[in-house]
């Protein structure tokens, strides 16, 4: 029955079709006899090494009765061989073969052990049954080969699939990142967002040549109140982009809160930050004028902005930065807003 089943799945498989006796793993009753009259017996011990994996070895062996593990290592299955079954038999066809298992004993048993001199004695002794058995211990070399390939095959299969799976949750965990520190609103960073990039560019040594604008719009709170939330969002919108379109590779835009935003950039100048904060001011003034012939009544697209600007003192921190551009940004909302001012380090420090 298990050779018939043994066969049909080679079938299955597309492989070649072999007599069910050659894919046999025991020696039929006739070879056995053979074996044993020429072969020296052996005794083996639960637990005794006969040969490990990587030795080189020319016997082969029978076993007359217990059972013997072949572990192939590399998690690879490990088979338990019984009475009948032989093993190590490429050592004595080709000669100081290295093995490709451990030869464990499981119990107790006997064993036949044949090196060259026994079989060359047996192929002397019974030509046409040694050739059989040759023809089967080579097809079973194949098949053995065969089913590795097919097993390794089939891990390497399940490996890439737990890589793909590892690579999707990477990328979904780069998002969450990427989620976890920008507004949703805006797209801007958010105050973690900015955390993080202050943190990288102190561990790197790059907070030298910056300069900090911070923005907040004028009366928002009146944009709200007048249009409803929905064009007080459009209106952030418009700001956060107008800020996005200043800032270059290595400068940050970031939505500190509400209607307060800020722009990290490179600049070694006060007129070079000026120049960021003008600009701002200006183009927000002039979304104000945009003509909206297509929105009923008078929608905003954007508000007036008050920005306050400093240099960065990088042996400072951002708390410090912020205090000092905020000074200044106090300074422009009671000179009534839509308008820039500068802070410089020594006015804050008095
Ligand atoms: N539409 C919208 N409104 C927001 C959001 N976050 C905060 N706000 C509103 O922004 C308004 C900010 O108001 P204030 O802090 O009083 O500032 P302001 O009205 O701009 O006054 P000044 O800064 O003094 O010119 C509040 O009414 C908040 O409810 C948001 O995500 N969307």
């Amino acid at each position: 029955m298990k050779r018939r089943i043994a066969t049909e799945s080679l079938q299955q498989s597309g492989m070649p079709t072999v007599a069910p006796d050659v894919v046999a793993a025991a020696l039929t009753s006739a070879e056995y006899a053979l074996f044993a009259a020429v072969g020296r017996p052996r005794r083996c011990y639960a637990g005794e090494t006969l040969f490990r994996r990587g030795d080189l070895g020319t016997t082969m062996y029978v076993i007359a009765s217990g059972a013997i593990d072949l572990d192939f290592g590399d998690d690879l299955v490990s088979k338990r061989l019984g009475p009948y079954e032989f093993f190590g038999e490429l050592g004595l066809l080709i000669g100081d073969h290295a093995r490709s298992a451990d030869a464990i004993a499981a119990s107790d048993g006997e064993l036949i052990e044949l090196r060259h001199e026994e079989f060359q004695r047996l192929v002397d002794d019974d030509p046409e049954r040694v050739s059989h058995f040759l023809r089967r211990a080579i097809m079973r070399v194949v098949l053995n080969e065969q089913s590795l390939i097919r097993r390794l095959r089939r891990r390497n299969q399940d490996l890439q699939t737990a890589l793909d799976s590892l690579r999707a949750t990477a990328h979904q965990l780069n998002q969450t990142e990427e989620l976890i520190r920008t507004d949703e609103l805006t797209g801007l960073h958010n105050r973690r967002g900015l955390a993080q990039h202050l943190a990288e560019r102190r561990r790197t040594g790059s907070l030298k040549g910056l300069g900090l604008v911070l923005v907040d719009c004028d009366r928002f709170k009146q944009v709200n109140d007048d249009h409803g939330h929905l064009i007080g969002d459009r209106v952030l919108q418009s700001v956060a982009s107008i800020l996005r379109s200043v800032a270059s590779d290595g400068d940050i835009a970031c939505r500190l809160g509400g209607d307060e935003f800020c722009l990290l950039v490179s600049a070694d100048s006060r007129d070079a930050v000026l120049g960021f904060a003008d600009f701002i001011v200006t183009t927000t003034r002039g979304l104000m004028q945009v003509p909206r012939h297509a929105e009923p009544g008078e929608v905003p697209l954007a508000c007036s902005v008050s920005i306050g600007a400093c240099l960065v003192d990088d042996a400072r921190d951002w708390n410090d930065w912020y205090a000092q551009a905020d000074t200044a940004l106090y300074r422009a909302k009671r000179m009534g807003g839509n308008r820039v001012e500068w802070q410089d380090d020594a006015f804050a420090a008095a």
